[in-house]
């Protein structure tokens, strides 16, 4: 029986979450440690453990099926593979930065200046689309360090917190574009794993919906009711049911995580009371 091969991060920032949502999905993968290939034992799943960079030549090759991988490392690597699902962790963004103690005058502050950069064709693409010409200073790791050090005019890099970029006294000047982590797809993957993938990519779609919403119980004057459902979106409606006192009802609902505080608040302006709010750990609609 054929297998969905998957490759995540084998080490670094995806590694945990990426392993945390397959978990969360309902699949145990047999984990040696130091393994670089292992299998999940109740999915046909083998997964990958693979570097960030080599990932997007993977897919690419069809040597893995499916990845979970940081947007940024596709757009500079791998412009050509589809995206099947938005993860919604590891989120950053790709930046130009330079010396805090510089004035910068707009984007042709970069003619003719070096930057240094991990994201070599991001920078460069994106340069050419404005019409800026800069030398290029390519370097793994610990980019933010080149201006210091003379090597470099600015950088482009990933920012997130922007605490990198503070220590080593830059700012944040433009930004390319914004990256989180992505379930990316081989364009050579079989039509049988495209199945088996459907069937993964089903049980993603639960666990971040769950993720993304909150279960709330809450208790209600029946005066109040049509008011307070009207607050609440639900999956379908909210339910109501009535409590061992008269007069008053229990409701139940589904809500968003982003407008959380927004609906809370207004329940409790139209007179919920002893609100309850329980994590999602999975929602099939
Ligand atoms: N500071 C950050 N905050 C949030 N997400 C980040 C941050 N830095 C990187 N990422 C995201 O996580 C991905 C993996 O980052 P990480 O630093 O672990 O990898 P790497 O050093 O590029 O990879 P590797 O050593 O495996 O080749 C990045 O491609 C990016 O999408
Ligand atoms: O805005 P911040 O929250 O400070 O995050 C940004 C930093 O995080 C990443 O580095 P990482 O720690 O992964 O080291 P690396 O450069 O060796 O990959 C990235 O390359 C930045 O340097
Ligand atoms: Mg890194």
């Amino acid at each position: 029986m054929s297998k969905l091969r998957i490759a995540i991060q084998k080490s670094g920032r995806l590694n945990e979450d990426s392993l945390a949502i397959l978990k969360e999905c309902g699949i145990s993968i047999d984990n040696g440690k130091d393994q670089l290939k292992a299998n999940a034992s109740n999915f046909p799943l083998e997964v990958f453990y693979l570097r960030n960079g080599d990932i997007p030549q993977y897919l690419k090759d069809g040597v893995v099926d499916i990845a979970i991988i940081g947007e940024n490392v596709l757009i500079e690597k791998g412009q050509d593979i589809a995206i099947a699902e938005r993860l919604g962790f590891s989120k950053c963004k790709v930046s130009l930065a330079i010396p805090k103690n510089q004035k910068y005058t707009g984007l042709s502050y970069f003619n003719d200046k070096r930057i240094a950069t991990s994201y070599p064709n991001t920078i460069q693409n994106y340069l050419d689309q404005k019409g800026i010409k800069s030398q290029l200073h390519i370097i793994n790791g610990s980019v933010e360090i080149a201006p210091n050090i003379g090597l470099a005019d600015g950088i482009c890099d990933i920012v997130s917190s922007g605490s990198t970029l503070f220590k080593n006294n830059l700012k944040e000047v433009e930004v390319l574009l914004t990256s989180e982590a992505v379930l990316a797809v081989s364009a050579k993957i079989s039509a049988e794993n495209q199945q088996l993938l459907n069937k993964l990519q089903f049980r993603i779609q639960s666990v971040l919906k769950g993720r993304n919403s909150k279960y709330v119980l809450l208790n209600a004057p029946n005066d109040k009711l049509e008011q307070i459902i009207a607050v609440l979106p639900g999956m379908k409606s909210p339910t109501v049911l009535p409590l061992a006192v008269s007069g008053w009802s229990s409701v139940h609902s589904v809500i968003p995580k982003s407008q959380f505080w927004e609906i809370i608040d207004e329940l409790k302006e139209k007179g919920a009371e002893s609100i309850l709010v329980c994590p999602i750990e999975k929602m099939v609609l």
